[in-house]
């Protein structure tokens, strides 16, 4: 099979599908991969590096879409969909349910549109998003902490405070992936730490995990509300896999915070979870301030530490896309469930339930269509 790696395109995104040496295991498997020019340059992967690897680097990213699979990181933006064509496996984070235009292109093209985020095991983790959850979740505190600062429009909290003056507050909403590692990092600052849950095992596991120290909180409104109020910080890290995130924070919460708190909306990349979160942010201009509170809404927030992110990455999709390159959708989805399940579109029909229902479409099984 002939597999593309085109350059990402999306605001300050520096990673990139495949390092020289995924490369060189999909060579290995029998594969011919191009790469598009300068593809991993800003992050230490140079042409010659993938060239070494076994690549033939091309220099336009049509070229690259011409292969019969493509393994990018981010969704494809609307200058990439006149690249979409019938067959083409596009292997990538799609985050659908917030993406009704390019839903409709992946399935008017007839593109077999496998998603990251929604490849699940049967223990309901999500091995293709975990990497970059624990990137994320890490860095959003050190984001909040950076906000937080005068000279960047915050209140002038030290999250951790100091002796004789009492920590910063962080408020943790969704207690997964995301939500342990930035309570890990909270915690590692000295701040008073709040995790909330709608589940109540995970917040068992938490307690255990952290050993007290975070609460635990469950999820409704009116426990939302009092933590939200008390916070500086808020983190929205809720998911419901594939699905457009619940907006648990809601207008009235956020505006009963005090001037200068930081919303971090991890979550964003579903829709996001704060109510006044009204649009996605950028790296060049990450943050917006509502009701006196700066909120960051950045969907790409692992592309900043674009390096460590490509490698944990390239880590876990590398080991599901040679199975796919190598058996081809059909057998490999038929083989392994958890792939299955990250088929959201193909042959124009769209095969994931929660972006079905998010956009109007009839949902097909995805076994209907493989038997
Ligand atoms: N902005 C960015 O750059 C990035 C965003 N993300 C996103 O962060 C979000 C969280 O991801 P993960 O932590 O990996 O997911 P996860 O599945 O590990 O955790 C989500 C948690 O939310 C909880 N939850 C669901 N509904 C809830 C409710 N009503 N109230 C409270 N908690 C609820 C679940 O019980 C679960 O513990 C996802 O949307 C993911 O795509 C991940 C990486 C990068
Ligand atoms: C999860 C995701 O969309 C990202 O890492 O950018």
């Amino acid at each position: 099979m002939i597999i593309g790696v085109p350059k990402e395109i999306k605001n300050n995104e520096f990673r990139v599908g495949m390092t020289p040496s995924s490369v060189l295991s999909y060579k290995k498997a029998g594969h011919d991969i191009i790469v598009e020019t300068l593809a991993g340059q800003s992050i230490g992967f140079t042409d010659e590096d993938y060239t070494e690897a076994g690549a033939t680097i091309v220099a336009s990213a049509a070229e690259v879409w011409t292969a019969d699979m493509v393994v990018k990181v981010k969704e494809p933006l609307p200058e990439e969909y006149g690249y979409f064509h019938e067959g083409l496996i596009l292997y990538t984070y799609l985050h659908l349910a917030p993406e009704a235009e390019l839903t409709h292109a992946l399935a008017h093209n007839k593109v077999t549109a496998i998603a990251y985020e929604t490849i699940q095991l049967d223990n309901g983790s999500l091995p293709l998003l975990t990497p970059m959850s624990e990137v994320a979740g890490r860095m959003s505190v050190q984001i909040g902490a950076h906000f937080l600062e005068k000279a960047h429009g915050g209140k002038g909290i030290l999250l951790g405070g100091v002796p004789g003056v009492e920590p910063g507050k962080v408020a943790v909403i969704g207690g997964g992936i995301v939500g342990a590692n930035a309570a890990k990092m909270a915690i590692g600052l000295g701040a008073d730490v709040s995790i909330v849950d709608l589940n109540p095992d995970r917040l068992r596991q938490l307690d255990d995990q952290f050993q007290g120290r975070v609460k635990t909180i469950m999820s409704n409104p009116y426990n939302i509300a009092e933590v939200v109020r008390r916070a500086d910080l808020v983190i929205g890290a809720v998911l419901i896999p594939g699905a457009r995130a619940p907006r648990l924070v809601t207008e009235d919460m956020v505006k009963m915070m005090s001037p200068g708190s930081v919303i971090v909306d991890v979550a964003i990349d579903q829709g996001g979870s704060i109510e006044t979160i009204d649009r996605i942010t950028t790296h060049d201009q990450p943050t917006y301030v509502k009701h006196g509170v700066i909120h960051y809404a950045v969907a790409n927030m692992p592309g900043a530490v674009a390096r460590t992110s490509t490698l944990a990455l390239t880590n876990v999709t590398t080991p599901y896309g040679l199975q796919i390159a190598s058996k081809g959708y059909v057998r490999t989805a038929l083989d392994n469930k958890a792939i299955a399940k990250g088929i959201n579109v193909v042959a124009g029909h769209v095969t994931y339930q929660a972006v079905a229902e998010a956009h109007g479409y009839t949902y097909t099984d995805i076994y209907s269509l493989l038997q």
